[in-house]
């Protein structure tokens, strides 16, 4: 464990060096002057290709950057996280989501013998369900098949499920039409119950603790609705089923103990779709496509685990992340999949990296001075081009980029896909490349401008380029495949936690919001009593109650 802070350490103080060497140098130049660049700064596994030959980086930039990964002992803390240690300092807790995807059934984790045994149980657990819900033997009150399933839960417990089952629709099962409902806002719920029918609608109650305000609200209200629809208490438990670490909230609620898939406090909500959270993926696209997916994490762990760091995807992605954020002065990252299945996965990565790595206390307790956890935003292509890419292009942010793209769709319909993945190679090389002043004039004169309006309008068509991105191409989005690209993420994010000597699997900058509005709740309504609170605040609360009154 590190005792003097990363920026303190030899390693960090030369990349702080090298950056203003590297500042003098562009992409342009790099690519003109290296034939080999792509050979050399490119890697590819399983047919999963990332090229991160258009960073601003050489040799000697990564050489820096793999000493920084050793002096923050980043081997160790990944044999830490794999071996099951409590790399969770403030919750005292491992992070074992690596073993959720290992495919022994029985042997060790960090010479524990009951894990692997507990996880394949829950698996096969899940097996059955999702093969009696698919086949049509779990039947509803009126003994009809399931034809809608509700999963109720937020952050951990919905992005990652609502992603994967978006990415993998090509494989979903025809009669079973998935919903999620996260939000508070009742909105979400009602919009998701209009037209559902109760005798063949199954909620899936998804919630680590089973203490989430939002979702036991909303799943008191499903029940309610299913209740005032026609079914009765004791059909709850064909149509309730929940997945939990907290066996005692699930049975309050009144969900059959046979209906509970558990898991276990060492996976984290963010890092929990591979646990029994996945069952609405599992229901969607079949348990052997859940499994496949499992595999394709299972297949990026082994690389993260035994590659050496120099042909390591996730740590050459974190290692780049840590040399724009902390070096060349990045604050944002943006994640662009040229691919609509994809849509919800910069939403997911929101939560995997920022409630990561938002944090600005290392692992010691001590204040950070330097940048950690990057803005982390994006849109699926081409999207994404007609809105923010102006800033990509020419605003005054660095924003490293990673495009990502299946060379093959799903949904083939003439040249569309073509398209789609010219777009996406464009980006990338107009990012880089740019276009001079010189540039500009040339082609305005060509197209018959006046030499007033060519100076008069040419700066605003420049293009500085030298803009870095990673681009990540697959034959196909497949389960396997999107399990490797999600564990590659998750790595990354680990990387970055160890480079910043910070608490990767701890989230405690989401708790004063909800312990306040608890306190709010109450102030909201019309007779309570005046609480203190800043003036801004009170006025917001009495404006609201005003409101409520009028209406
Ligand atoms: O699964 P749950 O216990 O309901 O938690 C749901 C979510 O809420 C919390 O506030 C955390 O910020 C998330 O990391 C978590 O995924």
């Amino acid at each position: 464990m590190m005792s003097i802070t990363p920026a303190a350490s030899p390693a960090w103080q030369a990349l702080q060096t090298h950056a203003k060497t590297m500042h003098q140098i562009t992409l342009q130049d790099l690519f003109a002057h290296d034939e080999q660049r792509f050979d050399r700064f490119s890697l590819s596994l399983n047919g999963l290709l990332l090229d991160y030959s258009k960073n601003r980086i050489t040799d000697e930039t990564l050489q820096l950057l793999l000493n920084l990964a050793e002096a923050t002992q980043l081997p160790q803390m990944r044999e830490a996280l794999f071996t099951g240690e409590a790399v969770n300092l403030t919750e005292g807790r491992a992070a074992l989501h690596t073993a959720l995807r290992d495919p022994r059934r029985d042997g060790a984790v960090g010479g524990d013998m009951t894990i692997l045994p507990q996880i394949h149980a829950v698996l096969d657990q899940m097996q059955d369900c999702v093969q009696r819900i698919r086949e049509g033997d779990w039947k509803g009150f009126t003994d009809e098949p399931i034809t809608d399933v509700v999963n109720i839960g937020i952050g951990g417990s919905d992005l990652g499920p609502l992603m994967v089952c978006e990415a993998l629709r090509p494989y979903a099962h025809p009669r079973l039409r998935m919903h999620f409902v996260s939000n508070i806002d009742a909105a979400h719920l009602l919009q998701a119950l209009a037209g559902l029918k109760p005798q063949t609608t199954l909620f899936i109650i998804a919630s680590k603790t089973f203490t989430t305000q939002e979702t036991l609200t909303n799943a008191h209200s499903a029940r309610r609705w299913f209740l005032e629809q026609g079914g009765q208490e004791e059909d709850i438990a064909k149509h309730f089923v929940a997945i939990s670490t907290n066996p005692r909230a699930v049975s309050e609620f009144g969900i059959d103990p046979a209906n509970r898939f558990g898991f276990w406090d060492w996976v984290g909500g963010r890092y929990s779709l591979w646990s029994a959270i996945g069952l609405s993926i599992a229901i969607s696209v079949g348990m052997d496509r859940f499994r496949e997916l499992l595999a394709g994490a299972h297949a990026m762990d082994q690389h993260f685990r035994k590659a050496p760091l120099a042909r390591n995807m996730p740590v050459i992605l974190g290692l780049l992340g840590v040399w724009y954020h902390n070096f060349l002065g990045a604050t944002a990252h943006a994640v662009l999949p040229y691919d609509q299945p994809l849509h919800r996965l910069p939403a997911y990565l929101q939560q995997l990296d920022m409630e990561s790595n938002g944090k600005s206390v290392d692992r010691q307790g001590r204040a950070v001075h330097y940048s950690t956890g990057p803005i982390i935003f994006g849109e699926p292509g081409t999207n994404g081009q007609h809105a923010f890419y102006q800033l990509i292009h020419q605003g005054s942010h660095l924003i490293p980029c990673d495009f990502l793209a299946p060379c093959q769709s799903h949904y083939p319909l003439g040249e569309h896909h073509e398209m789609l993945l010219a777009n996406m190679l464009a980006q990338a090389e107009a990012l880089m490349q740019g276009k001079t002043q010189e540039q500009v004039a040339h082609e305005m004169q060509e197209a018959g401008h006046s030499p007033a309006e060519i100076a008069a309008l040419a700066p605003h068509r420049v293009f500085a380029g030298n803009r870095p991105s990673n681009t990540l191409l697959f034959p196909k989005l497949d389960p396997k495949t999107l399990g490797m690209l999600l564990a590659l993420y998750e790595h990354k994010v680990f990387v970055q936690g160890v480079i910043w000597n910070i608490n990767s699997f701890d989230q405690w900058g989401v708790e004063l919001g909800k312990q306040l509005a608890r306190q709010v709740l109450k102030d909201l309504r019309q007779d309570a009593p005046p609480s203190p609170h800043d003036a801004s605040t009170q006025a917001l609360i009495q404006t609201v109650r005003r409101y409520r009154q009028s209406s």
